[in-house]
């Protein structure tokens, strides 16, 4: 069975990966998914020019249908990530460096410093990072969006992606798809986590997390819908040049199946991931490659992006 992809001439032998955030902010969790068993690449915690802490108190909780987290971009700092990648000799899993700047001034200085650096793996730009006290995701300003990727296509040459927030709309699909054709994008990874969500402790009639009042990033089964439509909308409206890199709602070999289907490329997991640690990874190839193997598929493009309609 043949599980490869390729995004922008590099070539992924299985096609799993961390959804970035989960099990990545340090050295020694980096190296974990590299060595895990079906991982095809591995992706770094957003970093911010400057180590942060975080938000303070309680701000991840496993819920019965997923997850909900409200972590507040803590990283070790992008030198820490530079210098994790300029140690990086892995030639059968490609490194993704995720980048989440506060202030556009902030991502274009470390896409600089990048530019300038020994990097030769991807760089993910996240734009929707949901859980800053006082910072819109910048995803929902499609102004804000062309303007960053406009300064950073007048100096950046290496490999790029985005991290998108969940739409809800298909014109908002139409409009972030019309921007983001304009641009040499390798790709885009959807959904990042459904912003702003609250759930209760029937326990203690209280939120479940501490930052911001208990709102928080969703994942998990509860947002598979959401990833799907999202992956689907995209991949539609999309040039067949930028790949997708579905994330959201994986639990099964199934859900890595539905989202190739809606046509991602690349699959990450998140909340499976803090849930059952690298070991899911096996879990999720083996049983992908059962559902494979009761269509008689022995080769992803058989199926990727061949989801049909009713009509
Ligand atoms: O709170 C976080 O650190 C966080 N949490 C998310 O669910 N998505 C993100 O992009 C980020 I940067």
């Amino acid at each position: 069975t043949n599980l490869t992809a390729s995004i922008a001439g590099f070539h992924f032998q299985d096609l799993l990966l961390n959804a970035a955030g989960v099990h990545c902010e340090t050295t020694e969790e980096l190296e974990a998914l590299r060595k895990a068993t079906g991982t095809g690449a591995l992706i770094t915690k957003s970093a911010t020019p400057k180590p942060r802490p975080g938000n303070s108190g309680l701000r991840y909780q496993d819920l019965p249908l997923g997850s909900i987290n409200s972590m507040g971009l803590p990283n070790q700092g992008l030198s820490y990530y530079l210098d994790y990648a300029n140690h990086y000799h892995d030639q059968q899993k490609p490194l993704f460096l995720s980048i989440a700047g506060l202030t556009q001034a902030d991502n274009l200085a470390m896409l600089a410093d990048i530019q300038a650096s020994e990097f030769t793996g991807l760089v993910e730009l996240n734009l929707s990072c949901p859980n800053v006290p006082g910072k819109p995701q910048t995803g929902y300003d499609f102004e804000a969006t062309r303007q960053i990727l406009t300064k950073a296509f007048t100096f950046f040459t290496k490999p790029l992606g985005v991290k998108l927030p969940p739409y809800f709309d298909l014109a908002h699909f139409d409009q972030i798809a019309a921007i983001l054709n304009a641009f040499p994008l390798a790709y885009v990874n959807s959904i990042n986590s459904v912003g702003n969500g609250l759930m209760i402790d029937s326990k203690t009639d209280t939120v479940m997390i501490a930052p911001k009042g208990g709102f928080g990033g969703l994942g998990g089964a509860m947002v598979k819908a959401t990833a799907l439509a999202n992956v689907h909308g995209l991949r539609q409206r999309l040039n067949p040049t930028i790949k997708v890199i579905g994330t959201g709602g994986v639990q099964s070999g199934r859900d890595v199946y539905d989202l190739i289907l809606a046509g991602a490329d690349l699959v990450a997991v998140g909340t499976s991931l803090h849930q059952e640690g690298p070991a899911v990874f096996q879990r999720l190839r083996s049983e992908l490659i059962a559902e494979m193997d009761r269509k008689n598929y022995t080769e992803v493009d058989q199926f990727r992006n061949r989801l049909q309609t009713l009509n």
